[in-house]
């Protein structure tokens, strides 16, 4: 177990293309961090330096207090599990196991105490005398994660590792590998480009976009206090939905309207507002937070439903507001239906705002 500190940590390829960009983080013990971010955004890279796989251009890697900047990876004490399952083909599964503990000429006897040790926390203790082309996808991702567990890693790093795997089982690897890091207390980096498996298992997310890290916060500070358009539209299913507005102020309210939306804010946001001088600002509001009412003097549009998907525990419900389609999501019951006029309100406590030059969200709300 260590901590982790990377400081202007960055990375250029060739002339111009920044790979990483002034990355500053401090990892504590024991931490599960996820890096999260869309294709290209430099979550890899920044992996890859730490690992030592990558040469670093400026910046400085510390494990533990210590600089480990140019020092190569295998003095590091760091284990890799990547996207690709990188299993050793010819060897059996004990053996792929045991492989780093070999070449560290560990005592036999540790070897095979290690070896059932991490197969029985990965679920593969019955397959130890079988060949990798004999087990499944997943079964193969145990493998290359019970090897990286064997060598008792610093920092486990890791790219992808549940991107190969179906649907279902990618859900189940996420719970396993929540539970061996709460048994392990490794201190771990993740990287995927997948907002809700970040969400399920980082204790903090780290969230990149073209090689910087914008935002860093636990999944609910991430989730409810976005520190900019990019983070709202990022995280969250549906997205948010963001609408460009006016700001109306008179003597004793003030309204964010539009040519379909009419709000008229709640003392709360009317504080922040007060130091806010434009005209126009960008409002994000979550699907979750758009409320269908009976009551006409809440809404803040009325307009006809365009479709329904049905999710079994709750409905999106799409309206269209001129060019933009608007997502609601609405619990199970009541049903609603295409061509239904419906009012929608808001929860405004849950109110985003976003400053329309820079998309910084407003502060003090
Ligand atoms: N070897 C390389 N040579 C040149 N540019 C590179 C190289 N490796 C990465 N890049 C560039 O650096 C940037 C960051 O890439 P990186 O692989 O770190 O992104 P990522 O967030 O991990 O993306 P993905 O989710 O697609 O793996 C991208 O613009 C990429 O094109």
């Amino acid at each position: 177990m260590a901590t982790l500190e990377l400081i202007n940590l960055s990375k250029r390829y060739g002339k111009k293309v920044w790979g990483a960009k002034n990355v500053n983080l401090k990892v504590n013990n024991g931490e599960f961090v996820v890096f999260l971010g869309p294709s290209g955004c430099g979550k890899t890279t920044t992996l890859r330096m730490i690992a030592g796989l990558e040469e670093v251009t400026e910046g400085k890697v510390i494990i533990d207090g210590k600089d480990v900047t140019y020092l190569e990876p295998r003095k590091r004490e760091v284990s890799m599990v990547f996207q690709s399952y990188a299993v050793w083909p010819h060897m059996t599964v004990y053996d792929n196991i045991a492989f780093p503990l070999k070449l560290r000429k560990m005592p036999s006897k540790f070897i095979d105490k290690t070896v059932e040790e991490v197969s029985k926390m990965v679920k593969i203790e019955e397959l130890l005398k079988r060949y990798p082309s004999q087990l499944s996808g997943g079964q193969r991702q145990r493998v290359a994660l019970a090897r990286a567990l064997a060598v008792k890693p610093k920092i486990f790093l890791m790219d992808e590792p549940l991107s190969n795997l179906d649907a279902k089982l990618r859900v189940k690897m996420r719970t396993e590998l929540k539970a061996i890091h709460h048994k392990t207390g490794a201190t771990t980096i993740f990287v995927t480009h997948d907002q809700s498996e970040a969400m399920s298992m980082a204790d903090r997310i780290v969230i990149m976009k073209d090689g910087r890290i914008v935002q860093v916060g636990t999944p609910d500070e991430v989730y409810f206090n976005c520190a900019n358009t990019f983070v709202a539209g990022f995280i969250g299913t549906p997205p948010t939905n963001f609408f460009k507005m006016n700001v109306i102020r008179s003597s004793d309210e003030i309204h964010l309207k539009n040519e379909y939306i009419d709000i008229k804010i709640s003392e709360k946001v009317k504080k922040s507002l007060e130091k806010y001088n434009k005209d126009e600002i960008i409002v994000g509001i979550r699907p979750e937070n758009l409320l269908i009412t009976n009551n006409n003097d809440e809404a803040i549009f009325k307009e006809k439903i365009l479709v329904v998907e049905p999710q079994g525990s709750h409905q999106i419900i799409a309206v269209e507001l001129g060019e933009q389609i608007v997502k609601i999501v609405a619990p199970a019951f009541p049903k609603y239906s295409a061509d239904e006029i419906i009012n929608v309100s808001l929860d405004h406590e849950r109110l985003m705002l976003f400053d329309i030059d820079t998309e910084e969200r407003l502060e003090d709300i």
